[in-house]
């Protein structure tokens, strides 16, 4: 069976709290977006992993498809499989690009060996792998909070504007990111702000991110601003970054950025 992982957006990230556990509260809309892997699986004699595309960090045998595939097989007796991956979404970009591929493993191993598995069960399996993994079982906008793995639903629906993507030729650890930040609670109800006309959000939706990863990485900062005076409504860094989207009215014209940046359009 084949399945294609898509990276998701943060619309708004307010860090409002440190956590005991080490962790912090957030509050963030996540928003999928098509930029996409492609994961298969084929019962073989024994489990493996390989890749191609974007060369991906670490060992294969610590990749999030192979955790996933731990987690589930304790508890439901699967087959060993050949795990393939070709890998599309930038990684260390905020997009959660790791996340959705262990989400969409776990579909994937649920629908390919009848598992019955609920949406919260394989919610439950997920946030296990990382904190905005379980977004991606349902895979839809949503308003989340606590460690940004807990989900209210949230009518957002952005198919009428084109949003492009710029990933600057830097990456950004999360962990690292997390630590630059001071928590701090947050003013107006992200909720409630993202309900307001895109054109609105300009200075009123913010990243928490952004203040400290553009000051130790200025040109982040220098494409935010690059995406507006291109015509932007609104543009952000995503999650801890370092890619940036910007949602356009019209296509935009972005040919200047493509030389320095890989750009994604029409997400
Ligand atoms: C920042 C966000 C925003 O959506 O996304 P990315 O920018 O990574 O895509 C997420 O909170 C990232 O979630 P995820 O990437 O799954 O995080 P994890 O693997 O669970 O954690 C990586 C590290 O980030 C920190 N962390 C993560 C989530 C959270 N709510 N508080 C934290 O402090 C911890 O230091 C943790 O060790
Ligand atoms: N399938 C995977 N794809 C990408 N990264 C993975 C994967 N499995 C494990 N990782 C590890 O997760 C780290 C970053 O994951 P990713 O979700 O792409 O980050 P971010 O959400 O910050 O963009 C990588 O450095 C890599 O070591």
């Amino acid at each position: 069976m084949i399945v294609f992982p898509n990276a998701k957006i943060n619309i708004g990230l307010n860090i409002t709290a440190k956590r005991p556990d080490g962790y912090h509260n957030i509050e963030t809309v996540f928003y999928p977006v098509k930029i996409n892997d492609a994961l298969e699986a084929i019962i073989a004699p024994l489990l493996s992993f390989s890749s191609s595309g974007i060369n991906i960090p670490g060992e294969p045998e610590k990749n999030l498809c192979i955790k996933a595939y731990e987690l589930v097989s304790k508890d439901h007796p699967l087959p060993p499989l050949e795990i393939y991956l070709h890998k599309h979404i930038p990684i260390g970009a905020g997009l959660g690009g790791g996340s959705a591929d262990a989400a969409f493993f776990i579909k994937l191993l649920n629908q390919q060996f009848g598992l019955n598995l609920t949406v919260q069960a394989m919610q439950d399996y997920a946030r296990r792998l990382g904190a905005d993994c379980a977004f991606f079982i349902e895979n839809k906008p949503v308003y989340a909070f606590d460690k940004g793995d807990q989900f209210e639903e949230v009518s957002l629906d952005l198919s009428r504007y084109h949003i492009a993507l710029v990933m600057p030729n830097v990456h950004v650890s999360t962990a690292d990111a997390y630590s630059g930040v001071k928590p701090e609670p947050s003013g107006q109800s992200l909720k409630e702000l993202v309900q307001l006309p895109v054109s609105d959000w300009k200075g009123k939706i913010k990243n928490d991110f952004e203040p400290s990863v553009f000051a130790k990485y200025p040109q982040i900062g220098a494409v935010k601003q690059a995406l507006y005076e291109a015509g932007a409504l609104y543009a952000s860094m995503s999650g801890s970054g370092a890619s940036v989207f910007g949602i356009f009215e019209a296509p935009p014209q972005l040919k200047h950025l493509e030389a320095e940046h890989q750009v994604f359009y029409d997400l």
